[in-house]
C-alpha cells in the first residue's frame, strides 16, 4: 500500500491517492470525517481551525460503502481558499496586479522551511514554499490514515494517540504505557488529549501563558496500537525493519524531531536486564513478553506486544513575538509581526502520529497477509495467527 498527497495550505483542496486497499473493506466518507475533527480539536490552535470544518470526499475506489481494490481518492477542500483565490489560483497575473496584492513574502521565519525551500526551488516569493510546507497538509494524511485503521480494525488492531508532555509538563511516568480503549474514552474529552486531569490543567495554563508573551510550546506525544500479530516487518533488510519506517514516518510530520520506540533513550540507562522483556508461553495466547519496554519491536519486526511510540515535537516556528530574521530583498535585518499561528499543536499531533503510525503498520499488515481481497486477507491471517500459538 502507498500513497501520494498534493495540495497547498490556502489552495482550493487537498488530495491524496492510495493504492494496495484490498477490495470488500467497508469505508464511508463519515469513518474518516471522525478522524479528521479529532485533529482540528486542541488547545492552543489558532484562528484558521475556526474557519474550517474538515470533511472528505471519497471521489474513487469505493462503491456503495465498499472499496472496489482501485485507487483511492480522498480531497478535502480548504474553505479558506475563498479568501486566496487570486493570490493563490493556477492563472498567470501581470506584474501589476502581483505588486497591487502585496502579498509577496521575503521574510523567512527561523524554524520553518521558508529561506532553505526558496533557495532550492529559486523562490523570491517564499508563500511559494509555505504553502506547501504547512502542517495543512496532516489533514490529509490523517484521510489516509483513518483508511489505514479500517483495515487494521478489520482484524481487532486497535490505535490510539495521546499526549504526554506539553512544555514539561509530563501527564504520567512515561513507562506505564496505557491501552488504546482507555486512551481513546479519556483523551476524547480532553481540551489537550491527555490522560491526566492535573497536568491537563498546568498544559493547558502554560499554553496560555505562552499565547500571551507572544511564544509558543512544544511537547511529546505517544502511539499505542494493540493486538498485533508477531512478525510484521523483517530483520533481513534494513529498508524492511518496521520500527524504522515507522520513525521515518512519524519524522516527517511537520515539527517533529525525534522519535522514541518502548522506553527508547531510556535504554541507554539501563541494564540489559531492565531493558529486554522475558518470554513466556501460554497455549491459549501463545508467545508473550512479560513486560515491553521494548515496545512491540525485536529485530524490526512486531512481537505481538503492543506497539508503543513517542514522537517529540518543537514548539511552532511562527512567533507573535518573533526572533530576528533577515529580509531576503534589503538583507536587512527585520521582526516581523505575523497575521496568525497556533501556539501549541500538540494535541493535534497526537492525531497525526496516530495516523501516521496506522499507515506504517496497515502497510507491513498488507505487505504480510495479501491485499487482494478482504477475505483472502483475512484467510492468510488467520492461519498464520494459528501457527504462531502452537509454534
Ligand atoms: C498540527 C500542526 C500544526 C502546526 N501549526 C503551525 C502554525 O500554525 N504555525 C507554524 O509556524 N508552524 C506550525 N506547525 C509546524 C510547521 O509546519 C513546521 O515547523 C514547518 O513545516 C517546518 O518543518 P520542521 O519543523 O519539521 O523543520 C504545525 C505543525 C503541526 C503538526
Ligand atoms: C491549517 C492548518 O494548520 C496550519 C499549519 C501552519 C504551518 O505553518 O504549518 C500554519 C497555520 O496556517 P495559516 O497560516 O493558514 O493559519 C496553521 O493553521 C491545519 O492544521 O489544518
Amino acid at each position: 500500500m502507498r500513497f501520494l498527497t498534493a495540495g497547498e495550505s490556502h489552495g482550493p483542496e487537498l488530495t491524496a491517492i492510495i493504492e494496495g486497499v484490498p477490495s470488500h473493506l467497508p469505508l464511508t466518507a463519515e469513518d474518516i470525517n471522525h478522524h479528521l475533527a479529532r485533529r482540528q480539536k486542541g488547545h492552543g490552535r489558532g484562528r484558521r481551525m475556526q474557519i474550517e470544518t474538515d470533511r472528505v470526499r471519497i471521489t474513487s475506489g469505493v462503491r456503495h460503502g465498499k472499496t472496489t481494490g482501485a485507487p483511492i481518492t480522498l480531497v478535502v477542500e480548504n474553505k479558506d481558499w475563498t479568501h486566496w483565490q487570486k493570490i493563490m489560483g493556477p492563472d498567470p497575473v501581470t506584474e501589476q496586479e502581483e505588486k497591487e496584492m502585496k502579498r509577496t513574502i521575503s521574510r523567512p521565519r527561523p524554524g520553518h522551511a521558508d529561506l532553505n525551500g526558496a533557495i532550492k526551488y529559486d523562490h523570491r516569493d517564499m508563500r511559494n514554499v509555505l504553502e506547501r510546507s504547512s502542517a495543512r497538509e496532516t489533514t490529509i494524511r490523517v484521510a489516509v490514515g483513518a483508511v489505514a485503521q479500517k483495515i487494521l480494525a478489520e482484524f481487532g488492531i486497535t490505535i490510539a494517540g495521546h499526549v504526554l508532555e506539553i512544555g514539561g509538563i509530563v501527564s504520567r511516568p512515561i513507562d506505564v504505557p496505557a491501552g488504546t480503549e482507555d486512551i481513546l474514552k479519556r483523551t476524547e474529552t480532553s481540551p489537550v488529549r491527555c490522560l491526566d486531569p492535573e497536568a491537563e490543567k498546568k498544559m493547558m495554563d502554560l499554553i496560555d501563558e505562552a499565547k500571551k508573551n507572544g511564544d509558543s510550546i512544544g511537547g511529546v506525544v505517544e502511539v499505542v496500537a494493540e493486538g498485533l500479530p508477531p512478525g510484521l516487518g523483517s530483520h533481513v533488510h534494513y529498508d524492511r525493519k518496521l520500527d524504522a519506517k515507522i520513525a521515518r514516518s512519524v519524522m516527517s510530520i511537520n515539527a517533529f524531531k525525534g522519535v522514541e520506540v518502548g522506553i527508547g533513550f531510556e535504554a541507554a540507562r539501563k541494564p540489559g536486564s531492565e531493558v529486554h522483556d522475558e518470554i513466556m508461553y501460554d497455549p491459549d495466547r501463545g508467545y508473550y513478553r512479560k513486560t515491553n519496554r521494548l515496545g512491540g519491536f525485536e529485530g524490526g519486526m512486531t512481537t505481538g506486544m503492543p506497539v508503543v511510540v513517542k514522537g517529540v515535537m518543537k514548539p511552532i516556528p511562527t512567533l507573535y513575538k518573533p526572533l530576528n530574521s533577515v529580509d531576503i530583498e534589503t538583507k536587512e535585518p527585520f521582526a516581523a509581526s505575523i497575521e496568525r499561528s497556533d501556539s501549541c499543536a500538540v494535541p493535534a499531533a497526537s492525531v497525526v502520529c496516530e495516523h501516521a503510525v496506522s499507515f506504517e503498520l496497515a502497510a507491513a499488515f498488507l505487505e504480510k497477509f495479501g491485499s487482494d481481497t478482504v477475505g483472502d486477507v483475512k484467510k492468510a491471517f488467520d492461519a498464520y495467527m494459528e501457527k504462531a500459538r502452537q509454534f
